[in-house]
């Protein structure tokens, strides 16, 4: 079901700050002409979804941080909230070296899953969401961290904005990352390439920007991002074609792992469970 936002006007906008999306008193007096409706950025929507997640982190939980430009509110909201005594008692483990620092300038208590091998709760956004709440992630880099913390979590809950919506995943054009170990890293994307030839698949290394330096992972690999021109298919089958690869280390498709996604949208947010 959709939450639709209350009638936002330039006043309301700013209460997004504290992410509580309440009417200002303004909002509320007669007036002669109707509020104009605020454009939200994509980064609010993010901040929206990501607040509406950290709803569901009770004190005492052991919490997978996600990565990114949408985890990272999430993960300055659950630091607010240890700040303010509304949560005590948590224990976070970062699925990137990245949100590892946000926490510990947070002073997020941290761990990992040698010592924690069970996560009452992860939150992360991702790249693109098909409607089973199979995801791409990795975009920036972090998917085998993040799906050795997510795929221990009993519940993980997804939050984008609605622009991360697609019918099936490689849907948006954009790429579909594995993981691969650097040795012979042609051979292996070759191989990769081919294995889609059907689906006219481009595989193309990722680099620093506009230079040919490679791009290297938290864990030292190399990413070979996939761009499909045509639907992939079955993704169970080409999950495991992918891991059967000698050089792959692992890949950003993230099947029946998500136990709730939100998403907020110019109309408001949807919750939906898995
Ligand atoms: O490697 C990056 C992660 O999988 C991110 O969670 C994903 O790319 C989504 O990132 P953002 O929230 O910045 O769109």
């Amino acid at each position: 079901m959709a939450i639709a936002y209350p009638h936002f006007i330039a006043s309301e906008k700013a209460s997004m700050e504290t992410g509580i999306l309440v009417p200002s008193s303004s909002a509320l007096s007669p007036r002669s002409t109707p509020p104009s409706p605020v454009i939200l950025t994509q980064d609010e929507l993010k901040k929206i979804a990501a607040y509406k997640a950290v709803d569901y982190v009770e004190s005492g939980m052991v919490l997978g941080l996600g990565t990114g430009s949408t985890a990272k509110h999430a993960v300055n909201r659950i630091g607010e909230l240890l700040h303010q005594g509304k949560l005590k008692n948590i224990v976070g483990i970062p699925t990137s070296k990245m949100t590892h620092e946000q926490a510990v300038s947070l002073g997020i208590p941290l761990s990992d899953l040698d010592s924690h091998p069970v996560v009452d709760l992860g939150i992360d956004g991702a790249d693109e969401v098909d409607p089973y709440l199979n995801l791409v992630k990795g975009r920036g880099g972090s998917l085998l961290r993040e799906k050795m913390v997510e795929g221990a979590c009993k519940k993980f809950i997804v939050i984008v904005d609605e622009s991360k919506l697609v019918k099936h995943l490689g849907g948006s054009g954009l790429a579909m990352p594995v993981e691969i170990v650097p040795f012979c890293w042609k051979f292996t994307a070759e191989r990769l390439q081919k294995l889609f030839d059907n689906s006219g698949c481009v595989a193309k290394l990722r680099t620093f920007g506009e230079t040919d330096k490679p791009f290297v992972t938290d864990n030292g690999n190399y990413i070979v991002d996939l761009y499909f021109k045509r639907d992939i298919g079955d993704l169970k089958a080409a999950s495991d074609a992918i891991l059967q690869l000698a050089g792959v280390v692992e890949h950003g498709m993230f099947l029946d792992m998500a136990t709730t996604l939100i998403v907020a949208g110019e109309l408001g947010v949807t919750v939906k469970q898995k």
